[in-house]
C-alpha cells in the first residue's frame, strides 16, 4: 500500500495472509474472510504457485511478526479458480479457497459481506495489504490502510486504452497518484462501507506501476462474481 498508515487491531477483521511455504515461508497475497471455511482472493495469485500443499492462509493476524512456527494456519482444501480465468491475464482475477477447517469467528477474525449485484454509489471504500509502500519496496510489518475514490469506469477506460478494463473490473485511484496498492498487495479486499455494513467491493488486481499519475488500480469487481461466489461455496 502507497501513502497508506498502520492499521489498528480488529480494523480489517476478514484480511488474510496468504503464505507459501516452500524452504523459507514469506507472504505472497491478500485474501479475504468471506465464511467461517472460505477465502476469497485473486487468481493470478497460483498462476506460479498452483499446488495447494504449499500455501499457509493465515487470519486475525495484524503484523507479520506475529508469524511464528507456532502460529495456527489453515491449509486449503480445495482452490477454485474462475474456470474464465486465464493466466498472465487480467479478466476474472478471482479464486476461492476452501479451508480444511471451519475457523471460529471473533473480533480479530470475521467474515466481510459479499456487496450488492446493483452497482452502488460507494464513497467510503479502504485498500488494505501487507504489500510494497513502493514499487521497489518491501512487505510490511503492520497490516497498511488507505483510503482511495473509486473511478467511473469511462474514465478509467481512458487511462487503459491498451487494457481492456471489462464491466467486470472496477477502478480506484486519485487523479495526482501518491496512494494505490502496491506489489504485494494482490488478492486483498477493497472494502466500502454502505448502509451500516463493510462490503467486499473489490478483489486487488493490477495496475501500470503504483500510485502514479492518472493510473488507478484496478480491481476485479466482486458484485459480478457474487452469482458464482454463492454456488461455487455451497459445498
Ligand atoms: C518476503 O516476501 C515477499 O517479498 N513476498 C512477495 C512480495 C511481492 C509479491 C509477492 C510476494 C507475490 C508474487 C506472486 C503473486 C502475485 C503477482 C502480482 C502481484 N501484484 C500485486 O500485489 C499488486 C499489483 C497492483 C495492484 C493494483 Cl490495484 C495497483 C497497482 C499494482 N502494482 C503495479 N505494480 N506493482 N503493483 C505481486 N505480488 C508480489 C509482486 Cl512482486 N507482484
Amino acid at each position: 500500500i502507497v501513502g497508506g498508515a498502520g492499521s489498528s487491531s480488529q480494523e480489517w477483521p476478514w484480511q488474510a495472509s496468504l503464505q507459501v511455504k516452500l524452504r523459507t515461508q514469506s507472504h505472497a497475497c491478500g485474501g479475504s474472510v468471506i465464511g467461517n471455511q472460505w477465502v476469497v482472493t485473486a487468481a493470478h495469485c497460483f498462476d506460479d504457485l498452483p499446488s495447494p500443499d504449499i500455501w499457509r492462509i493465515y487470519t486475525g493476524i495484524l503484523n507479520q511478526s506475529e508469524i511464528q512456527a507456532a502460529t495456527p494456519f489453515f491449509r486449503p482444501r480445495k482452490i477454485i479458480i474462475h474456470p474464465q480465468y486465464k493466466i498472465s491475464e487480467t479478466r476474472h482475477d478471482i479464486a476461492l479457497i476452501k479451508l480444511e477447517a471451519a475457523m471460529n469467528f471473533t473480533d480479530f477474525q470475521k467474515p466481510i459481506c459479499l456487496p450488492s449485484k446493483e452497482d452502488m454509489p460507494y464513497t467510503t471504500c479502504w485498500v488494505t495489504g501487507w504489500g510494497y509502500t513502493q514499487e521497489k519496496g518491501t512487505i510490511q510489518n503492520t497490516l497498511q490502510k488507505v483510503r482511495i475514490p473509486l473511478v467511473p469506469i469511462e474514465e478509467c477506460r481512458k487511462k487503459y486504452i491498451q487494457h481492456r478494463i471489462t464491466d467486470q473490473m472496477i477502478c480506484a485511484g486519485y487523479k495526482e497518484g501518491g496512494k494505490d496498492a502496491c506489489k504485494g498487495d494482490s488478492g486483498g479486499p477493497l472494502s466500502c462501507y454502505q448502509n451500516g455494513a463493510w462490503q467486499l467491493v473489490g478483489i486487488t488486481s493490477w495496475g501500470d506501476g503504483c500510485a502514479k499519475k492518472d493510473h488507478p488500480g484496478v480491481y476485479t469487481k466482486v458484485a459480478a462474481y457474487v452469482d458464482w461466489i454463492l454456488e461455487s461455496t455451497q459445498n
